[in-house]
C-alpha cells in the first residue's frame, strides 16, 4: 500500500493485506484483514463483499494502514478493534485486561447451573467483567460482586456491566481482601494460571500484549488456587460452590487441593476442545 497514486479498491487492499499479515505470522490473515476494513469503512462483511470494486479514500486508507501496522507487530486484533464477543455479548477490551476466551464460557455455564434464585456470587479476578456480566445476564435475581487488583480493569468491567444493563458490584483489592465477614453461595474465578517459565513461550499476541498480572500463576501456575482454596471456606455459605477455570493439565492438581480442603461433590467440565477447563466442588 505504498504508492499513493494507485487506486486501492476494497478487494485489492484485502488481497495485499492478507499476504502481508500472513508473512508476519498472523493466522486467519484474510479474515482479520476483512474485520479491520469493516471497522474502518463502517460496513459488515456482506457490505465489504458487495463493495469489492469500491476505491478507498485517502482517509480510509490511512486509518486502515494504522490498524494493519499494529496487527503486523502481532498486537491482538481485539485490542485494535477494542472489543471481543463472549457468550453472545460484546465486551470492550483494552491492554488493561485479558481478552475474554470462549473456553471461559464453560465456567459461566457451570456456575449458572449451580445457582438458585437470589444466589450471592463472588467473581475473583473480574478483568473485563466477562464472567460477572454474563452471569448477571443469565441470573437476573443473583447478586454479583467482583474483585480485581487492577483499577484499570475495574473501569472497563464497570463500562461493560453498564453497556449490558446489569449490576455488578466491583471492588479493588487482592482476592478476599474487600469481603471480610461476607458470605457467598458461589465463588468463581479464572485466575492467572500460566507457569512463569511458560510465559516466554506464548504466542506474541499474548506474551507481548496481554497483562502479565492476568497470566502469571507462579512457578507451576497453581499459586492462585493454593491461595483461594483454603481461604474460600471462610467466605462460603454451607453447601456453597467454588468453581475455577484451570489451564491445560491442571485439573487433577486443583481437584486434589479441593479434596484435601473439605470440598465434596467434586467435578470437572471440558471446554469445546475436550480439555478439562473447569474444576469445582461444594463446601461440605
Ligand atoms: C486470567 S484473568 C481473568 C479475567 C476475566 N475474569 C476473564 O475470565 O477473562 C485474571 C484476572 O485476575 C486479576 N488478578 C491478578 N491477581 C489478583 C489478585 N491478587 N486479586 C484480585 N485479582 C487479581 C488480574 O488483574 C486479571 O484481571
Amino acid at each position: 500500500m505504498a504508492n499513493q497514486q494507485e487506486t486501492w479498491t476494497v478487494l485489492k487492499v484485502l488481497t495485499w493485506t492478507k499476504e502481508f499479515l500472513a508473512q508476519k505470522g498472523v493466522e486467519n490473515a484474510r479474515l482479520e484483514s476483512e474485520w479491520m476494513l469493516c471497522a474502518v469503512l463502517g460496513l459488515d462483511r456482506v457490505g465489504l463483499y458487495v463493495n469489492f470494486d469500491k476505491p478507498l479514500t485517502e482517509a480510509e486508507l490511512s486509518g486502515y494502514r494504522g490498524m494493519v501496522t499494529r496487527r503486523s507487530k502481532r498486537e491482538p486484533l481485539q485490542y485494535i478493534l477494542g472489543s471481543q464477543e463472549f457468550m453472545g455479548l460484546e465486551f470492550e477490551v483494552s491492554p488493561a485486561v485479558l481478552i475474554p476466551r470462549h473456553d471461559t464460557e464453560v465456567l459461566v455455564a457451570e456456575a449458572a447451573a449451580r445457582c438458585g434464585e437470589h444466589c450471592r456470587i463472588l467473581d475473583i479476578g473480574v478483568g473485563s467483567g466477562c464472567v460477572s456480566v454474563a452471569l448477571a445476564k443469565a441470573l437476573p435475581t443473583a447478586t454479583i460482586l467482583g474483585v480485581d487488583s487492577s483499577p484499570q480493569a475495574l473501569v472497563l468491567a464497570q463500562k461493560n456491566a453498564d453497556k449490558q444493563g446489569v449490576t455488578v458490584s466491583l471492588f479493588e483489592g487482592s482476592l478476599f481482601e474487600p469481603f471480610q465477614d461476607q458470605r457467598f453461595d458461589l465463588i468463581v474465578s479464572n485466575p492467572p494460571y500460566i507457569p512463569t517459565d511458560d510465559l516466554k513461550t506464548l504466542q506474541p499476541e499474548v506474551r507481548d500484549y496481554e497483562p502479565i498480572q492476568a497470566l502469571d500463576g507462579g512457578a507451576d501456575g497453581l499459586d492462585f488456587y493454593r491461595l483461594i482454596v483454603p481461604a474460600a471456606s471462610d467466605y462460603l455459605n454451607p453447601g456453597g460452590w467454588l468453581l475455577f477455570e484451570v489451564g491445560v493439565g491442571q485439573a487433577e492438581a486443583v481437584l486434589g487441593l479441593l479434596d484435601k480442603t473439605g470440598f465434596g461433590e467434586l467435578f470437572t467440565a471440558k471446554d469445546p476442545n475436550g480439555i478439562e477447563r473447569v474444576v469445582g466442588g461444594r463446601l461440605l
